[in-house]
Parts: structure tokens; sequence; C-alpha cells
């Protein structure tokens, strides 16, 4: 079977100014984990909006799921750092929203929202409105949220940033446990090496002086029954902070590059 994204070339870039990204190739698998690193600027969201079909590349191709990717792209889950829940929607309703706008008849809507919030631990949280919810209980209701209509992919623009180091360490053992049991494929931006290491598959570094491309790429062994708790006290995750350190030093733009 052919990889779940094949992005081949792209370049894309914004009105007239010159290309923000060229030449950039990533395939990610089936069921992988895939975090993208790199400087402010370089590009990474980008990346993921070609993918969601919400930008038209400039050259390229982005092939989900065997079809080049044209318009909006559905089968595509989107998180980012706000906080887009309606805040006059009580959990469930907001989890339920992207069923009710895809007309996903009412009698299956029920059990998928059961499923998801209970996946999530949020059962006891279904009649809360979003002000009565804590910085993660939010985010694990904008994740229900994001994969309630089971897309293959889930993007993921820094969806954490916003939270405290603990409440983010419990995230990502959350989003592992989650990712383990649904099978979902993801793509995954952000700043913090560490994140990168402790959720990923595989990691790429988007950087170079403008416009950016795919820099390195580097593999993470720890598998999917990855022991989150510990994780960081293995012996090989340190090394592989260290050499991604180094890999996002040199990806950052030489002076005076725009940005
Ligand atoms: N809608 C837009 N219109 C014009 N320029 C844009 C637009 N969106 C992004 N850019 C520019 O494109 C470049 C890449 O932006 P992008 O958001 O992809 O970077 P990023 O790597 O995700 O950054 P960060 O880590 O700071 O979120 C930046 O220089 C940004 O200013």
């Amino acid at each position: 079977m052919s990889a779940l994204l094949e992005v081949g070339g792209l370049a894309a870039g914004f009105g007239t100014a010159p290309d923000v990204l060229a030449g950039v190739d990533l395939t990610v698998e089936r069921g992988e984990f895939v975090s993208v690193l790199g400087p402010s600027g370089c590009g990474k969201s980008t990346i993921l909006n070609c993918t969601a079909g919400l930008l038209v590349p400039r050259a390229g191709r982005v092939v989900f799921d065997g079809r080049p990717v044209e318009g909006v792209n559905t089968g595509v889950g989107y998180m980012t750092q706000d906080d887009t829940l309606l805040p006059w929607r009580r959990i469930a309703d907001n989890v339920a929203l992207p069923l009710r706008m895809r007309r996903v008849p009412k009698g299956e809507i029920g059990p998928l929202v059961e499923r998801y919030l209970t996946l999530l631990d949020l059962r006891d949280a279904a009649q809360l409105y979003p002000a009565q919810l804590s910085g993660g209980m939010k985010r694990r209701a904008l994740l229900a949220r994001s994969m309630i209509y089971e897309p293959e992919l889930l993007l993921m623009d820094e969806p954490f940033a916003a939270l405290d180091a603990q409440l983010r360490a419990q995230m990502h053992a959350e989003l592992r446990r989650t990712v383990r049991e649904t099978g979902v494929t993801v793509l995954f931006v952000t700043h913090d090496i560490g994140e990168a290491v402790a959720l990923s598959d595989r990691v790429v570094v988007v950087g170079g002086p403008r416009p950016s491309g795919i820099v390195h790429e580097q593999a993470i062994p720890f598998g999917t029954d990855r022991e989150m708790e510990t994780l960081r006290f293995h012996p090989d995750f340190a090394a592989l902070e260290r050499d991604l350190h180094a890999a996002l030093q040199s990806a950052r733009p030489p002076k005076g590059d725009p940005r």
C-alpha cells in the first residue's frame, strides 16, 4: 500500500513574496508519527496548510491517500494551539460539531461522542461548558473534536505550546495512548526538541536559508509501546536531543535572511 502522505518538490509562498519553502519532499507512512521541527517562521505551518488543502502550493505535489490534494482535504483533522471551543456549547456538543457539519445521522453521533469522550477521559465533563474546564481538559476536548470523524491523518500545530510542563507531559502520554488505540497517523509541528523525541517515530528538521527545505531527518527508535513516564530517562533520549539540537542550530537562517 502507498504512503498516506506524499509531498514532493513542494514550493509555497504568499502573495508576491518569494517562496517560503521549496523542494520539500516528505513521506508519511500509515500509522507513523512524524514531527516537524524548525526555527520560527521557517514554514512548518505552511507544510500543514498545504496538506490540509488550505494553501495551494506554487510547485510540486501533495498526494494524500493516493489522490492529489485539491481543495480542502476532508481526510485530515487539524488541531492548533488556539482554543476554538465554542463557549456557549457544552463539551459533548463541541465534540459532536464536526459530525453535525458532516451530516452524520443522529443515531451515530451519540455513540461516537461517548467513545471519544471516554478515550480522552472526558466523560465527567460532557455536560460542562468550556469555561468550566482546566487547560488540559480543553486540550483533550479539542483533540477529541479533531479526531471524532476519524480522519486518517491528524495535523497538530504546536497543540500543547500554551500548557505548563507538567500538563504537557500528561498530554504527551494521552496522545501516545490515543494514537496506539486508534492507529491514527500524525504530522506534528513543534519548536520543542524534547517533545519531538518523546512523541515521534521520526523527526524532520526544516530550515536553512530562504526558501526553507528539509535539512535533517532522524528516526526515533522507541516504538509504539514506549513508556512515557520514564522515557526521558532512557539512555538514548539525551543523545537524540543532542543530535536534533545540532541539526536545529544548523537549520537557523543566516543573519539577514528575510523572515
Ligand atoms: N497568510 C500569510 N500571509 C503572508 N505571509 C505568511 C502567511 N502565513 C505565513 N506567512 C509567512 O510565511 C513564513 C512561514 O510561516 P509559517 O507560519 O509556516 O512558519 P512556522 O515555521 O510555522 O513559524 P512559527 O514556528 O513561528 O509558528 C513566515 O515568514 C510568515 O510570516
